[in-house]
């Protein structure tokens, strides 16, 4: 991936169904949960790097004892910062009590996380600030055991101040600018009500069918409550994803579906996909059931999780990965003329060399006909030279792109600044015909391009290629994300930003005053949720002709050198990940009203010049 798109959230949830003592016999360590809970974040920490926290509740505490702790960190590395406070917890009691980990019933007393239900969270944010104040799990504190709440998830609510005002509460400054905080709110709003009726023992499923109906976004969220009973939740289009694993011992849940099978060895088939609109619910004494909440809608899981966030480790998002370069490698072909002497294929690293495999795989099966072609049409005219020449031929493929480290410039505002950004990325020296070759380099998704532009391409010409194509494994990016992805002002995106460009070329500039005239509208009479206008901006155009701009857009201007985008079709995506058929940034078709609000809402934004986001 040549930019970053801010990642998802993830998830982590461990419920321990036996006592301490018992994972001290098998696995000789008292702390086997929290153990299983760092891998299960590690293995996730793709998924957030703003910050993370966790948070634990004790079973059976005696009353005055506190029972639910929690910590968050934004540190540069914050699982190892959280998980390093831990073991020196646990050091400092050694240090007084060199056998404590012998005695499971005194490390549960004296380790504040020491819990056995346990909630990690890794995190980008997409609402509020990147703070550790802002970093999950939130937590609700009373009395009653029953009424305290951990909260996390992996989500984006198009809905947060609605959300208060459905409730009856007027939110403070800190809570308006999280939709974390206001879906805690809804939670202990109605858990509340369940818990008076029923002391501490409200009837969870009930909360949340209360609850989730009024939410408005994509999420998979995790909660624990004092009172020993937890809960995990996808949303009703199964817009963001998570997966469980149960055996005797425990009951997991996360984000990926691969995070759960390395922790803890399993086989792909035993961690479960937990299905659209329905909740893996346990309580107190470790019984769980899976109970439909929400009337599942159309699928709409995110297809970005399998291009692109989630890593490509879990077997099936490889094989998918591998599907989606080779899906691309016609139209690649066609493009070079088939003329594979001549052409060299490589990829940005990292996350697009699975795609680069797909693709290398489809310009193989192409060669490997046409070998056998051409060998039977020689009959028995060839010569032992003749032959091996033919049988030896491969697609060319090098590393040439590489990733540096992250050159922290010091120079920030002058005009060395081009110079210097361009070393982001390097190039592998020796590999190209200086004029001959055409490389062809795969990447999962352009998003606003600059990379590509200011390092990328600078750094590919100066192996003077003849051409440079650069190839999507995702479709054109023109809709922003609003259920969890941090990618949400138009004028961020290239593709937007081409077909702006093309409108005023064509002088075709009523077109944007026209959607602006309309939104506006829409927004008078409070429609703007009804329609997506900003589709009317690509409409003129064939995605072709956008392709071709965005080409010229990433061109830096000084370069003599010919430049093609090639993406990848939607029908190809969807024939490639055929269980991830959200697309709505690509397609502008959102799964939820609030969709269609946000997309709008950022286009008046781009048009009054607000770097702000759409929801
Ligand atoms: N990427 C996410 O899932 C973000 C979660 C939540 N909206 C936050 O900003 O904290």
């Amino acid at each position: 991936m040549s930019e970053d798109i801010k990642h998802e959230c993830g998830l982590a949830y461990i419920r321990l169904r036996k006592p301490f003592s018992f994972y001290q016999q098998k696995y000789g360590a008292v702390t086997y949960g929290l153990n299983k809970l760092y891998l299960l974040m590690e293995k996730q920490h793709n998924r957030g790097q703003d910050g993370a926290g966790i948070a634990a509740v004790k079973l059976n505490v005696e009353p005055g004892n506190p029972f639910l702790h929690r910590m968050r960190s934004c540190a540069p590395q914050p699982i190892a910062d959280i998980f390093f406070k831990i073991g020196q917890e646990i050091a400092e009691l050694e240090k007084y009590q060199p056998d404590i980990k012998q005695h499971p019933g005194l490390m549960k007393g004296h380790l504040p996380f020491l819990g056995e239900l346990l909630l990690g969270h890794l995190r980008y944010g997409t609402q509020g600030k990147n703070n550790a104040e802002f970093c999950h799990p939130f937590i609700k504190r009373d009395l009653m055991p029953g009424k305290n709440l951990a909260l996390a998830g992996n989500f984006n609510m198009v809905n947060t101040d609605e959300l208060f005002d459905l409730i009856n509460m007027a939110p403070g400054d800190f809570q308006k600018q999280s939709d974390l905080a206001a879906m805690m709110e809804v939670f202990h709003h109605f858990l509340s009500k369940a818990d008076e009726e029923h002391p501490n023992a409200a009837d969870i499923i009930h909360v949340l069918k209360k609850a989730t109906p009024l939410f408005d976004g994509g999420y998979s969220i995790g909660a624990l409550l004092g009172n020993g009973h937890s809960f995990v939740m996808r949303d009703a289009h199964g817009i963001r994803p998570a997966y469980y694993y149960i055996n005797d011992e425990v009951i997991v849940a996360a984000s990926e579906r691969a995070a759960i099978r390395t922790t803890f060895n399993v086989g792909e088939n035993e961690v479960m996909e937990l299905m659209p609109g329905t909740a893996l619910i346990v309580d107190d004494t470790g019984n769980y059931r899976i109970e439909q909440i929400l009337e599942p809608k159309e699928r709409r899981a995110c297809s970005f999780e399998r291009i692109y966030f989630s890593r490509g480790s879990d077997e099936k998002i490889y094989r998918e990965r591998i599907a989606l370069g080779h899906h691309l490698s016609q139209t690649v072909l066609d493009r070079i003329n088939y003329d594979l002497k001549n052409t060299i294929f490589s990829y940005i690293p990292n996350t697009a060399e699975v795609a680069f495999y797909g693709l290398v795989k489809g310009m193989e099966e192409y060669l490997n006909k046409i070998k056998v072609e051409r060998i039977l049409s020689w009959g028995n005219d060839f010569t032992p030279e003749k032959l091996e020449e033919m049988v030896t031929r491969k697609i060319r493929q090098e590393k040439i792109a590489i990733k540096d480290v992250k050159l922290r410039t010091f120079i920030t505002e002058d005009a060395n600044r081009n110079e210097m950004v361009q070393h982001v990325y390097d190039v592998t020296y020796g590999t190209v015909r200086r004029n001959e070759d055409t490389l062809v380099v795969i990447d999962d998704s352009i998003v606003r391009g600059t990379t590509l532009k200011e390092s990328i391409i600078r750094m590919l010409a100066r192996l003077q290629p003849k051409k440079i194509i650069v190839v999507s494994s995702a479709p054109q990016i023109r809709y922003p994300d609003c259920y969890g992805i941090d990618m949400s002002k138009l004028g961020d995106f290239i593709a937007f930003r081409a077909a702006i460009a093309l409108l005023k070329e064509r002088n075709m500039e009523h077109v944007i005053t026209d959607i602006q005239e309309k939104i506006k509208e829409l927004q008078r009479n409070n429609q703007l949720h009804t329609e997506n206008m900003v589709r009317h901006i690509y409409k003129p155009f064939t995605t072709l002709e956008i392709s071709d701009k965005i080409a010229q857009l990433i061109t830096p201007s000084e370069l003599n050198i010919d430049v093609e985008v090639i993406y990848q079709t939607i029908e190809d995506l969807h024939d490639s990940c055929p269980t991830n058929t959200g697309d709505w940034y690509f397609t502008g078709n959102y799964p939820t009203a609030g969709g269609n609000r946000v997309v709008n809402k950022a286009f008046l934004n781009y048009m009054e010049g607000k770097n702000v986001r759409g929801y």
